[in-house]
């Protein structure tokens, strides 16, 4: 009798758990077939064997979202929406979206707005081998301290501090330019710049000039650039996803001393700068500052999650997340005003206005002025996106404008890039032209619809920051320099997407001194 019973109550509790899977997973299939998909094949989905090219991953995002907004895509057994509508990601300020919003929070619990919702990125684990655990992949408590950490560190007040080192490094990368100038050849500038904006970023962050570090900061910035390959790679390729397989492919392809090297320059300046915390905190008795190595001390004082490792990985990750993408932004809008001579004599006219010719450049300058350059910033920004996807996963169900319901658990891939180029935003989007961004332009679209720096909990924290280095460093440049390119228009062949979209023909750039031409 009691056997019967026991197995009775176990063939119940089977049976419910089996309906309730089902349950819920029928509700999940359900609310997939809402979104359409591409023709899928047993076993592989929607993969073709060119979509795990990463030169050619921007053709294969651009193929699957031609026709649709919003697309399943299918790998293997998983399903991942792609979404390209500002009005499904973004989170606009516009009073009658906030309304909705709210309604629809309120009475149905529910959200439209993705960007809003999804904090936690997906994938995030894929890096953590190379990449340590901070701000970028951590988990969402953690994540969260990182960024009450952070913030403070870019506020008004503090970037305002930032700019005459900005300059200053600005002005030194124009004398490193005098070389290529006498020469006559042309460069690209690309590498020149992202080791600027290292050295300025590090010096910004701990107070403490750092251009002894030369070679250091050379290694630095070549390992970053092989590891944002290395993440893509990673990414398309499924069967590096187990830990101990990319332990094993990166110890036979030598990749493995690529850790070193990116770890190697924030574990010198977390040492140096955070030995002895205790005494050092005390002895300058200054626990206002909000330069981030003070915020860092502090952290390492009162919490002891900030350990030196993580301390070190967020500032790794910080100084990748900037310098790489600045030093793209940079590079483009530099190509474009070669490309467009008319934009470039625009901004020059604005400078030599600003500024008389030997004149420091202030940060009133950089921050209330040069309005015609950061259009012209924000434009290039708007087509080539140094970040141009995010990955995420939702939390819980959300409702889409259109009462489209996304399921809980469902990979979201949030297209930046395609958002920034809808023709219902922008007349003509794959047109270079910084009149999108005059005030009167910007004015007629929803606020929060430009999105090269994300929006939400997750938006980029050193975006005032990035614009700030741009013009200073473009301002400079156009202030001294004359710019030409042999290129003769950059074609959407000449692009690819990894996680920025870059140039496959590099950003040649010939630079001539003003006297010279007289312009
Ligand atoms: C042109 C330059 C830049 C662009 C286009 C850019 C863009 C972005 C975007 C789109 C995100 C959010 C990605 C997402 O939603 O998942 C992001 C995150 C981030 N950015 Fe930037 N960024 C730039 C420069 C900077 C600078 C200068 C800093 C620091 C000084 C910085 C620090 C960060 C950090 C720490 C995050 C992660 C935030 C988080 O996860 O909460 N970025 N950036």
């Amino acid at each position: 009798m009691a056997f019967l019973i026991v197995f009775a109550s176990i063939i119940t509790i089977v049976s419910l758990s089996v309906l309730l899977y089902k349950k819920r997973h029928q509700r999940y299939y359900d609310l997939l077939k809402q979104f359409p998909s591409p023709p899928t094949y047993p076993i592989v989905g929607n993969l073709k064997p060119s979509h795990l090219v990463i030169d050619d991953f921007m053709k294969t995002v651009k193929e699957v979202t031609m026709h649709h907004d919003r697309v399943i895509y299918w790998i293997g057994p998983k399903p991942i929406l792609l979404l390209k509508k500002f009005d499904d990601i973004s989170v606009s300020t516009d009073i009658f979206l906030f309304f909705h919003s709210f309604s629809q929070w309120f009475f149905a619990r529910y959200s439209q707005i993705v960007l809003n919702q999804n904090a936690e990125r997906h994938l995030s684990k894929l890096t953590q081998h190379w990449f340590g655990t901070a701000i970028l992949n951590n988990t969402f408590a953690e994540w969260k301290k990182s960024r009450k950490l952070i913030i403070p560190a870019f506020s008004s007040e503090m970037l305002e501090k930032y700019c005459e080192v900005l300059n200053r490094k600005s002005s030194a990368l124009v004398d490193k330019l005098k070389l290529f100038a006498d020469s006559g050849e042309e460069v690209d500038v690309r590498k020149y710049l992202l080791n600027n904006n290292i050295e300025g970023l590090l010096e910004n962050i701990t107070g403490v000039s750092i251009q002894t570090k030369e070679k250091e900061i050379e290694e630095f910035g070549d390992a970053i650039e092989e590891f944002i390959l290395g993440v893509g790679n990673r990414a398309l390729s499924p069967w590096l996803y187990p830990d101990a397989i990319n332990s094993m492919y990166m110890k036979l392809t030598g990749k493995i001393k690529l850790v070193k090297k990116l770890h190697r320059l924030p574990t010198q300046i977390v040492r140096e700068n955070l030995k002895d915390v205790n005494e050092k905190y005390h002895s300058e008795k200054d626990d206002s500052s909000k330069r981030l190595i003070d915020l860092m001390r502090k952290a390492r004082i009162q919490d002891s999650t900030f350990t030196e490792t993580r301390l070190k990985d967020e500032l790794l990750q910080l100084t990748t997340a900037a310098c790489d993408a600045s030093s793209m932004n940079t590079s483009f809008t530099l190509l474009m005003l070669a490309l467009h001579q008319d934009a470039q004599q625009k901004v020059y006219e604005e400078i030599t206005q600003l500024v008389s010719e030997h004149e420091v450049f202030t940060s009133d300058h950089l921050c209330n002025h040069l309005k015609y350059l950061e259009q012209c910033i924000r434009e290039t920004l708007r087509m080539y996106d140094p970040a141009a996807l995010s990955i995420r996963k939702s939390q819980k169900e959300h409702v889409l404008k259109d009462n489209t319901i996304i399921p809980s658990d469902m990979i979201i891939v949030i297209m930046f890039h395609l958002a920034n180029q809808d023709t219902a935003l922008y007349k003509n989007p794959h047109k270079w032209n910084p009149e999108n961004f005059s005030e009167q332009a910007t004015a007629s679209r929803p606020k929060g619809s430009h999105l090269s720096f994300s929006m939400g909990p997750r938006s980029c924290p050193g975006y005032k920051y990035a614009i700030l280095l741009n013009k200073s460093q473009i301002a400079q440049i156009i202030r001294c320099y004359h710019v030409k390119t042999s290129i003769k228009e950059l074609n959407p062949d000449d692009l690819k997407m990894e996680v920025a979209i870059k140039s496959k023909i590099g950003y040649p750039i010939r630079f001539t001194p003003r006297k010279k031409t007289g312009t």
